[in-house]
């Protein structure tokens, strides 16, 4: 289903409309002709490194805006478009390494849409052709490599790429080493095995196991794939099917060619059958009618692409009944049936002009790459962090090279491969300086078996000074909103703060010796006075905030909230021994350890010392007015609330003895979703934890955990 057979789909060709109209081929200007015949080679080009080499040089994004340029160019000067060009045909070839071998039915390509217009001029077409409304199968599409599985009596008898489309290359041996694909189909009463099918389907890496595979390449002296997609394409078609079988290779099937003795009615039916048999089809399609609802579907999954285990690069929609399909036919190059709603590209390629070293504020030396500012998903991207040593070299990236990176949604971009085969030999291997670019100071492991590379200088280090000073005044911890990055610099530089411990004793006439809190007139200027408040009111925090502004390792918003609740005080946190920390509930050993180190430091408990007779508060009261109702119970607030900002719920819930958990486990007691509460809500449904909405949290606060079970949702079946 996949594609109609030959017989229906070639007069489509004649229906663009091609030449015989009013400009022929010697119309059309020769400069024209030109740029359209350079372009038209270009994309063939890129396409036989795509389809044969498996090593593209181009992200697909920058393809598909050549491609457009070409159907452009065509659609103004219709007598360019030949029958054999890349936008009238299926865009592969097949290489020699490989057996060629005809497919019985055709495999096609899919048309894209780009927006929600071209979206609906599709589905018009379609419910105008078929004289009413169709119903639409929505697939993720998935970004690998197709594959034709050709099922005799349930055997499988052969497996081909797409190659043009009529002629595939035999991966047989290759697809044999693939534990997604059975070699023998399992007979169902309700979908007896056929006497003969083809299954068409998607053969991709895990975006996870890509970054394994990489690595090992590069360990074994190899080069590395730039990226998931390439990875696939480049396992599977391998000489050697014995290397296809060390590559985790994934299957998920998407249609039908050629069938004898099985007709399903809907394209969703062939998925049933095709599970039926023992092979992996998606657990991600829906059934829809309207296009509100495939856009809804579109969005839905545009935000959440990172949740498939395989790249997305858009959603196909295709109409679920196989008699519209058979009415609605095919071009030459794509089924009309069919349509693939791609999203804005995730990935580009660019020039890695260096590779920096940063300064954490726990002395961790983190290597970033700087590349040429390239627009991917919306936004510029300039740098991407590479973690460590170690994790460059296992990216196989070299100063100087072209590399893949990805940018997706929210996500921080990423670097994820090189482009190989376009390095020039100027190419320079990364080395990991041995000295802190901050302070000089020689770097080192903490302990034998680290991956990281520390500055030890913590205390000296300008960069670890002013690291620390911007943590502790992010709204996550001391909430000094006027204290930013640049503050943090300023504060250092003039010296009137030698580090954080000085941070309280701040007044106007020390910010007055810096120009950024000063007005030209040199007066304190009005974020001068906000730092000031911000500083009154940082005072007055909750203890587990104070812990957290320290940057003890280890010690972040769940582990200080654990050690406050069980000490109350930091003066009872310093007099505890190792022992008695390692108990509290929410606390380790490896915790325990990292606050007994931290405060065996002279300059350590100076801060402290300091902090105190500025008058910072240090202790929680209880407030003993507040009932403990939640005592011991861990709840898990998601999304956004109305009423609470996060930090408002979380201290609400410890201020009645709870704990404010980051993930939901099967201990968890309540899950609280406001809008668009994402997996959490999903997994407390898995797991049958109450979920409260915003008015069930009232509850629980104001009449205890029995009223609000009263008002939990209902669990979804
Ligand atoms: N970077 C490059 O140099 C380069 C060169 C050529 C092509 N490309 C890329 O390849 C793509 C075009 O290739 P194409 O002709 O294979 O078209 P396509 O990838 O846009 O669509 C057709 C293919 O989608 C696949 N597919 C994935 N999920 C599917 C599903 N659920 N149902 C049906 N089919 C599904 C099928 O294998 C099918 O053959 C573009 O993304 C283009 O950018 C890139
Ligand atoms: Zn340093």
């Amino acid at each position: 289903m996949d594609n109609t057979a030959d017989a229906e789909t070639e007069g489509a060709l004649a229906d663009p409309a091609a030449g015989s109209t009013a400009e022929g081929i010697e119309d059309v200007p020769a400069d024209v002709r030109e740029r359209y015949a350079e372009l038209a080679e270009e994309v063939r080009g890129h396409q036989f490194r795509y389809y044969v080499l498996d090593s593209p040089t181009i992200s697909d994004g920058e393809f598909d805006e050549l491609f457009t340029r070409l159907q452009r160019m065509e659609d103004e000067h219709p007598a360019l478009r030949a029958p054999d060009s890349p936008t009238q045909v299926v865009g592969g070839t097949f290489s020699t390494e490989f057996e060629p071998v005809a497919h019985l039915e055709r495999m096609l390509s899919l048309d894209n849409a780009f927006d929600t217009e071209e979206l609906q001029a599709w589905v018009d077409r379609v419910e105008k052709e078929v004289g009413g409304a169709a119903e639409y199968l929505c697939e993720l599409k998935i970004d690998g490599l197709a594959v034709n599985l050709l099922y005799r009596d349930g055997q499988l008898e052969r497996a081909l790429t797409r190659g043009d489309g009529r002629t595939g290359e035999d991966v047989t041996l290759n697809v044999r080493t693939m534990r997604d694909v059975p070699e023998q189909l399992t007979d169902s009463e309700q979908y007896p095995v056929p006497g003969l099918v083809e299954v068409r389907g998607e053969v991709f890496f895990r975006v996870d196991e890509f970054a394994e595979l990489n690595a090992s390449l590069v360990d074994a002296g190899k080069a590395p794939f730039a990226n998931p997609r390439n990875a696939a394409a480049g396992s599977l078609r391998q000489k050697d099917p014995r290397i296809s079988r060390t590559r985790p290779l994934r299957l998920i099937c998407h249609g039908l060619g050629r069938r004898e003795g099985f007709e399903p009615e809907r394209q969703s039916e062939s998925y049933a059958a095709l599970k039926a048999w023992g092979l992996p089809v998606s657990a991600h399609t829906t059934v829809l009618s309207t296009v509100d609802q495939l856009v809804g579907h579109i969005e839905h999954w545009g935000r959440n692409r990172e949740s498939a285990e395989h790249e997305i690069d858009g959603i196909v929609i295709k109409v679920d009944q196989v008699s519209l399909q058979r009415r609605l036919g095919a071009t030459s190059r794509a089924p009309r049936w069919a349509i693939a709603y791609k999203y804005p590209p995730e990935q580009a390629t660019t020039r890695l002009r260096s590779i920096e070293v940063n300064v954490g504020r726990t002395g961790r030396v983190t290597p970033f790459a700087v590349m040429e500012p390239v627009k991917v998903a919306g936004t510029t991207v300039a740098m991407a962090t590479l973690h460590n040593a170690d994790e460059v070299r296992r990216k196989g990236v070299l100063i100087g090279d072209r590399v893949v990176i990805r940018k997706a949604g929210e996500i921080i971009p990423e670097v994820l491969g090189p482009v190989v085969d376009v390095r020039t030999g100027e190419e320079r291997e990364f080395v990991m300086p041995a000295a802190c670019p901050e302070c000089g100071t020689a770097l080192a492991k903490q302990k034998e078996g680290d991956v990281d590379l520390r500055c030890p200088n913590a205390q000296g280090c300008p960069g670890q000074r002013r690291e620390r000073l911007f943590y502790l005044a992010s709204r996550k911890v001391l909430d000094i909103d006027a204290l930013g990055y640049e503050g943090a610099s300023a504060l250092l530089e003039a010296g009137v703060v030698g580090d954080e411990g000085d941070l309280f004793d701040l007044d106007e006439a020390k910010l007055l010796q810096t120009s950024l809190y000063t007005t030209k007139e040199g007066n304190l200027s009005a974020n001068g006075t906000k730092l000031l408040h911000n500083l009154e009111a940082a005072k007055d925090k909750p203890l587990w905030r104070v812990l957290v502004g320290l940057s003890i390792r280890h010690v972040g918003p769940t582990a200080a909230q654990a050690l406050a609740r069980e000490f109350g005080s930091l003066e009872r946190i310093e007099a505890a021994s190792e022992e008695e920390i390692a108990a509290a509930d929410g606390v380790g050993p490896t915790i325990a350890g990292a606050v007994r180190e931290w405060f065996a430091v002279d300059w350590h408990r100076e801060i402290v010392r300091k902090w105190r007779e500025a008058g910072v508060r240090m202790a929680d009261e209880r407030d003993e007015s507040i009932p403990r109702t939640l005592e011991g119970m861990s709840i898990v607030v998601t999304g956004s609330l109305q009423q609470f900002s996060r930090d408002e719920a979380k201290e609400s819930i410890m201020a009645r003895g709870g704990r404010a958990a980051g993930s939901v486990s099967k201990k968890t007691a309540f899950v609280v979703v406001g809008d668009a509460p994402g997996s959490k809500y999903d997994k407390a449904m898995q797991l049958k934890v109450p979920v409260l909405d915003e008015d069930g949290f009232q509850v629980l606060l104001d009449e205890g955990p029995d009223a609000a079970v009263e008002h939990a949702l209902p669990a979804e079946e």
